[in-house]
C-alpha cells in the first residue's frame, strides 16, 4: 500500500482576475518523492507554484499538504507547514552574507531527524563555505542559487519547490546543481520542480506532471516518459 500524499492537489483552479489559467489541476507528491512540473512556457506552472505556497488565492479545488487543506492560508503559515521554495530569480539578500543568510531563517520545528545544519549545508555546497563572509550582492549567479537553496533547506522543508532552479546559469553551474539535486534525492529530500532540462530530470525525478493549457495532460515516471518521445515533442517543444 502507498503510503499518503504529503500535497494534493485536487480540481485546483486558479487565475488572474477574470483570467482563468488552472482549470482544475490533480496531483500528489508523496514523502520522498522527486516530482517535476513540465511543459510549454505559459501552460500554468508557475501559477501552479503560486497557489501551493499561498501567494495566489485558488478559485477552485483543495490543496492539502501534510494531511491539512491550505485554502486560505498565508504564506508564512504554509511555509511553517513545512513548504520552502526557491522562487524564480533567487532573490538573495544584498547585504547579508552568505553565513547569516543561512542562520537568519533555520528552524527544525517539524523536528526532522536528519536535520539540514549548517555545517551540512556547507558539505552539500562547499562554495558556500568558501564564500561564507562574502555578502549577497557579492555572489556570481550560480553562488546565488546556491545559497538560495541552501537557505530554503535551513528551514527543514518537508517539501522543496524549485522554481527554474537552472535557469540563466552556465553549464558547468547548471551541472553543479544538478549534482546537488541528485545528492537532496538520495538523502530522501521531497522536492517539487520546475525546469525546463528533460534529460536531466528524467535521470533523478520519480515522476512528471505535464501541464498544457492549465490542465494535466499526462503523469507517469521517468522511465515512462524517457519512452515516449512523443510526449516530449507534443508538449514540451523538445
Ligand atoms: N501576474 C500575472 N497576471 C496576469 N497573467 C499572468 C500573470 N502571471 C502569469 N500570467 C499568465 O498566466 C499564464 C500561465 O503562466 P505561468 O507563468 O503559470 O506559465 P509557466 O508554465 O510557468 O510558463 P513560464 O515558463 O513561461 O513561466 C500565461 O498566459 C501568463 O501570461
Amino acid at each position: 500500500m502507498s503510503a499518503p500524499a504529503l500535497l494534493s492537489c485536487r480540481g485546483l483552479e486558479a487565475g488572474y482576475g477574470a483570467s482563468q489559467v488552472l482549470f482544475g489541476i490533480d496531483f500528489d507528491i508523496r514523502e520522498g518523492e522527486v516530482v517535476t512540473l513540465l511543459g510549454r512556457n505559459g501552460m500554468g506552472k508557475s501559477t501552479t507554484i503560486k497557489t501551493l505556497v499561498g501567494s495566489l488565492a485558488p478559485q477552485g479545488g483543495d490543496i492539502h499538504f501534510t494531511g491539512k487543506s491550505t485554502l486560505g492560508m498565508r504564506p508564512d503559515a504554509i511555509a511553517r507547514l513545512g513548504m520552502a521554495i526557491v522562487p524564480e530569480g533567487r532573490q538573495c539578500f544584498p547585504n547579508l552574507s552568505v553565513r547569516e543568510h543561512l542562520v537568519a531563517f533555520a528552524d527544525n520545528r517539524n523536528g526532522r531527524k536528519d536535520e539540514w545544519t549548517l555545517d551540512r549545508i556547507y558539505g552539500l555546497f562547499p562554495r558556500l563555505k568558501e564564500r561564507a563572509q562574502n555578502l549577497g550582492n557579492q555572489l556570481s549567479g550560480g553562488e546565488q542559487q546556491m545559497l538560495a537553496i541552501g537557505r530554503a533547506l535551513s528551514t527543514n522543508p518537508r517539501l522543496l519547490i524549485l522554481d527554474e532552479a537552472t535557469e540563466g546559469l552556465a553549464p558547468v553551474i547548471r551541472d553543479e546543481i544538478w549534482r546537488c539535486l541528485t545528492q537532496l534525492k538520495a538523502a530522501g529530500q521531497t522536492t517539487l520542480i520546475v525546469d525546463k532540462y528533460v534529460e536531466r530530470l528524467v535521470e533523478f525525478a520519480d515522476r512528471h506532471v505535464i501541464l498544457e493549457r492549465g490542465n494535466v495532460v499526462w503523469t507517469g515516471s521517468s522511465p515512462d516518459l524517457a519512452a515516449d518521445r512523443s510526449l516530449w515533442t507534443r508538449y514540451m517543444g523538445v
